[in-house]
């Protein structure tokens, strides 16, 4: 609702007042920013000069120690205060030409003022009279904006619950300084804000929503009552944004005790990565620890030499192999059981066996010679009993080898150096002799050494792959877990232990591995973590919920994902759509904490209500999805004659959609295998058409074709399924992915095929 002229002109009046304030404050800040850097390098440099540097005798050692201490903390003080000042100075900086975005007016239970709460990105107050002219969209009065339309209302404080009346709820578009449009809100926050946000372009970057989060929204961003969030939320419906945005709120809201250090967010690969990259810098926090479960997997692995394979090359042998194929029929079967709590079980019950016996050592060589054998370390490890835990058994084990390391090549010295007074064509000075000697051994023990240091000593991947060639071990193992080996055992392991010979490791073999390693070697907690958030949450397996589990035990938890677009197998993916499967809820019971909370997000604001509608024909059991009241064309079906048709086809359709405003066009193919083959048909149609591949770091705006599986938490104003024919989409595997591309649309979709339609697409 517009406000009325007068009003209007006050709202300009404030904008301008606040404005200059600021701009104020900002030439105060860059005086003390710069008079305190040039202080801090005077100290740097006087640093020596205010020592009393005096070591005649102990006590004035001490003295000298104390001055320099002294004079140490003087400097971290002038540090943390320039630091504090250039932080102030950058928000500031940051929020000067938009200041703030809403306004609420609140008159609180008993009190007779009405207090006008306007919000912004950060908090400012007039320092002359210390009124708060505007909050930070995290202090708790600004949920009220959020969680509320005008009426009664409450917000929660550490301290209490604040109930009152809401008597106006306002929202601001204030672009380089200027108000451009002020409105006041209803329901929900402005659908005509939300309006606006959501019919805008795709950018090649996701943006933060801290103008129009959504109740449901604000509800996840604020929880930190439960030590695991789970958030079941439908395509579109802005998990990855909320996602984000609570990790601004908790380094707001624990900002004396909780750093970006203390958080990880797991992404599903590195293009997603950087397409959320600007959203933390624009709400004004550090960019955190953001990483793969892939690329924890090849650091945990570095240095074995063995070829990991990626869940894209997994999705890839999915989608490709067929039934036919025995090495595939065995693989599809072990997955589930490799990716399930019972394997783990196993992993454990491993472990546990291998603190008595079993565990593989190397001998420890120089080229032949072979200096400590595995018999002498196993005497070692098993020789006396122990209570430790297998890693700080190792632990010893590694100390014990370097000094005997540091033996060894002492000896090796004396060997060299005797070697070199025999030796007659040697005429350096005996000095000079000593520490030829002396590097000769350090060069030849330090890789060994190296490898004491790293337990390359242990072969652990032998000891993994003994679970698939010993079936009374893994039986045993089995059996204490209160299970049965698989029905496809004997096709399990011969597969699985073929392909570890190889030195090949499937993507479901990986966790296991890093999880047996670490209970052997020890390293396996993080405790630093604190708020672990794993987006596109139903990727990962039973198994990895259990590993994240015991990696940062001192974590709480926020799990976002949407079952819908499950299209990764495991042991607990639903395979098609035959109905609901509720594996939240053995999420929740994996994660085994009684203060596990689910919340379902069904609202997609992604897409227009045509292109939701015609997604949720595709999965019609799925989990539920709403479209956002925002409309468009509906999706198109376009069929081709032929395979050289089909390839014009798509290719006008993006010259079109390009020439109609969409500025990015994503051309989903199915796999990496159709991408090639496309691509290479299409490049001659569309000069400018970019490729994008697991490998792709990131992307910009314009024609882009990629396998479905790697747009997967992007989005483009315009989508074109490549081929939607059902000879490419038929069987129940494919469903989700079907599902997954159409939703990545903004404002068009067109589906694109040639002989018959997918059956995932019923006619009426
Ligand atoms: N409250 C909101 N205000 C404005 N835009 C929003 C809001 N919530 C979500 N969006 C927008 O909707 C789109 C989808 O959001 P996001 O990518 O976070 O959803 P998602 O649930 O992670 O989707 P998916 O599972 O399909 O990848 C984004 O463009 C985001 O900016």
């Amino acid at each position: 609702m517009p406000i009325n002229e007068e009003e209007r002109e006050r709202e300009d009046q404030r904008v301008a007042s606040v404005r200059s304030q600021i701009k104020e404050r900002i030439m105060d800040l860059g005086e003390t920013v710069d008079q305190r850097g040039s202080e801090l390098t005077a100290i740097g440099r006087s640093f020596w000069d205010d020592i009393s540097v005096n070591a005649d005798n102990a006590d004035d050692l001490i003295e000298t120690a104390a001055s320099m201490a002294q004079q140490e903390h003087v400097l971290m003080g002038q540090k943390r205060s320039f630091q504090v000042a250039q932080d102030a100075l950058y928000k500031l900086q940051r929020v000067v030409d938009a200041p703030y975005f809403a306004r609420i007016d609140f008159q609180e239970q008993g009190e007779q003022e009405r207090e006008k709460i306007y919000i912004g990105l950060t908090s400012f107050i007039d320092p002359k009279t210390d009124e708060i002219l505007i909050y930070d969209w995290r202090a708790p009065i600004a949920s009220l904006f959020y969680d509320y339309p005008p009426g009664p209302a409450t917000y929660h404080t550490p301290e209490m619950d604040v109930s009152g009346d809401m008597l106006l709820k306002r929202q601001y578009i204030i672009k380089a300084g200027e108000l451009q449009d002020v409105f006041d809100t209803g329901i929900s926050i402005g659908d005509e804000m939300l309006q606006k946000m959501l019919s805008r372009s795709a950018d090649e970057k996701m943006h933060s929503i801290v103008t129009t989060i959504q109740r449901e929204q604000n509800q996840i961003i604020r929880d930190d009552r439960h030590k695991v969030l789970v958030v079941q939320g439908a395509a579109g419906s802005g998990k990855t944004s909320v996602a984000l945005q609570r990790i601004a709120y908790l380094l707001y809201k624990y900002r004396t005790t909780l750093s970006a250090d203390n958080m990880i967010l797991f992404s599903p690969n590195s293009l997603f990565s950087d397409y959320v990259s600007h959203v933390l810098p624009e709400l004004g926090e550090a960019t955190m620890q953001q990483t793969t479960f892939q690329d924890y997997l090849t650091h945990k692995l570095s240095g074995t030499g063995l070829k990991l394979e990626d869940p894209y090359d997994q999705l890839e042998f999915i989608l490709t192999g067929t039934e036919q194929d025995p090495a595939y029929k065995a693989r599809m079967q072990s997955i589930p059981y490799k990716t399930s709590e019972a394997f783990l079980s196993v992993i454990e019950a491993y472990g546990e066996k291998l603190k008595h016996g079993g565990i593989r050592f190397v001998d420890l060589s120089v080229g032949k010679k072979v200096l400590i054998t595995a018999e002498e370390l196993s005497e070692r490890f098993y020789g006396k009993a122990s209570i430790l835990a297998l890693g700080e058994r190792m632990e010893q084990l590694s100390e014990w080898m370097l000094e005997k390391l540091d033996e060894i090549q002492a000896d090796a010295q004396k060997r060299f150096y005797r070697k070199m007074v025999r030796e007659p064509k040697y005429l350096g000075t005996e000095p000079e002799m000593k520490k030829m000697s002396k590097m000769k051994a350090h060069k030849a023990i330090a890789p060994l050494k190296e490898k004491a240091r790293n337990l390359a000593y242990v072969d652990v991947l032998g000891m993994y792959r003994e679970l698939y060639t010993n079936r009374e071990l893994h039986e045993e193992l089995m059996a204490q877990a209160g299970q049965k080996l698989p029905e496809a055992w004997e096709s399990i392991s011969s597969f699985t232990s073929a392909a570890l010979e190889q030195g090949i490791l499937h993507y479901e073999d990986a966790t296991p591995l890093v999880y047996l390693k670490g209970l052997v070697e020890g390293q396996l907690r993080v405790g630093t973590i604190r708020y672990c958030l794993v987006d596109e949450a139903q990727d990962y397996s039973p198994f990895h919920y259990a590993y994240l589990k015991k990696l940062f035990p001192r974590a709480r938890f926020t799990l976002l994902g949407d079952w819908n677009q499950g299209i990764f197998t495991h042991a607990n993916a639903a395979s098609d759509a035959d109905g609901p499967k509720n594996e939240y809820s053995s999420i929740s019971e994996l994660m085994k904490e009684e203060e596990t909370e689910t919340i379902r997000l069904v609202k997609s604001y992604r897409s227009t209500r045509e292109i939701v509608e015609f997604a949720s024909r595709v999965l019609p059991f799925g989990e539920p999805i709403e479209p956002f009241s925002r409309s468009g064309e509906e999706p198109r079906l376009l069929r081709a004659a032929s395979e050289t048709e089909l390839c014009r086809l798509v290719a006008d359709t993006a010259l079109t959609r390009q020439h109609g405003g969409a500025s990015s066009v994503a051309i989903l193919c199915k796999t990496e295998r159709e991408t090639e083959a496309a691509h290479a048909a299409l490049k001659p149609l569309l000069p400018g058409l970019t490729r994008i591949t697991k490998e792709t770091l990131h992307y910009e705006a314009g024609v882009m074709i990629m396998p479905a599986y790697l747009a997967k938490g992007l989005e483009f104003d315009a989508v074109i399924l490549y081929d939607a024919g059902a000879a490419v989409y038929a069987e129940a595997k494919e469903r989700k992915l079907f599902y997954t591309a159409c939703t990545r649309a903004l404002h068009h979709l067109d589906v694109c095929y040639q002989g018959e339609l997918t059956p995932f697409l019923p006619q009426d």
